[in-house]
């Protein structure tokens, strides 16, 4: 464990490499989990792939909050009002949040790579499949029950749909803090192509990690500020009750085996 301590203000900012919780050591018969390296040349182009089509509605955006692993955006999944649909899927899921993984330095913090290439940040749009389940809990437990898009995060110009979204984030420093947040159109975070992806079988990369989640892997980057992605490292791990805190950074998890799995790609 490598401690930098930062003084900030009263209390001292811990800056730790750890990882982010206690990892059971095996998922009981866990051959489908994530994050995954996506070997490029072992990938297999599938023409029966689509292009994705979401429809997100930007008036279902309700509110954003930390907690304690990463900030997440939700949104009202009461309602088809925002969908994702086409590409490898079958049914169309329904968004319910966005949230990033990034590092304490830009040098990492994805938690998928592309030939072992690693980028500072990776966006994830969660959406649960509303054509064969009711809620979130239920579907989270199917091994078709969840549909994420990863998008990386290069570092180069300011990304000014983001920008909302980061003026947001002094609000909600500690873990469990909460504040309303609307009119966010999440779209405006995917990238221009969103026809190039690629996609696989695996399972969420935070808790529960059920293997229930068809992952599509965006070819193209967005580019956001590193002044920007500096402000995702001043969120803390721990609420402000607790007398160490701790900043959040490093929120990825280890990369899992591919195993017989096969990642197929939209284009060739
Ligand atoms: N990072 S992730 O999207 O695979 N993990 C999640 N856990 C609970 C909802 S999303
Ligand atoms: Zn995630």
């Amino acid at each position: 464990r490598r401690c930098n301590l930062l003084a900030c203000s009263s209390k001292y900012v811990l800056s730790q490499i750890h990882p982010m919780w206690q990892e059971p050591l095996a998922i009981p018969g866990g051959d489908r989990q994530s994050p995954i390296d996506i070997a490029v040349r072992k990938s297999v182009f599938d023409s029966e792939l689509k292009p994705l089509v979401y429809d997100y509605d930007p008036q279902t955006c309700q509110q954003i909050w930390n907690n304690g692993y990463s900030f997440l955006v939700e949104y009202d999944d009461t309602t088809d009002k925002s969908t994702l649909k086409g590409g490898p899927l079958q049914d169309t899921f329904r968004l319910c949040q966005f949230h990033f993984h990034w590092g304490e330095s830009n040098a990492w913090g994805s938690e998928h790579t592309v030939d072992r290439r690693l980028f500072p940040a990776e966006l994830h749009l969660v959406h649960w499949n509303a054509d064969r389940y009711s809620l979130f809990e239920e579907a989270v437990m199917e091994d078709n029950g969840l549909a994420v898009i990863g998008v990386f995060l290069k570092v180069g110009k300011r990304h000014e749909g983001l920008q909302k979204l980061v003026d947001a984030l002094p609000a909600i420093r500690h873990k469990d803090s909460v504040v309303e947040f609307t009119r966010f159109d999440p779209a405006c975070l995917l990238p221009a192509n969103t026809d190039d992806y690629w996609t696989y079988h695996g399972s969420l990369t935070t808790p529960p990690l059920t293997e229930s989640v068809s992952w599509m892997v965006m070819k193209q980057h967005i580019e956001v500020s590193h002044d920007q992605l500096a402000v995702f490292r001043s969120l803390l791990f721990t609420s402000a009750e607790e007398d160490v805190q701790r900043s959040m950074v490093n929120n990825f998890r280890v990369q899992q085996s591919l195993c017989s799995r096969t990642v197929r790609s939209s284009f060739s």
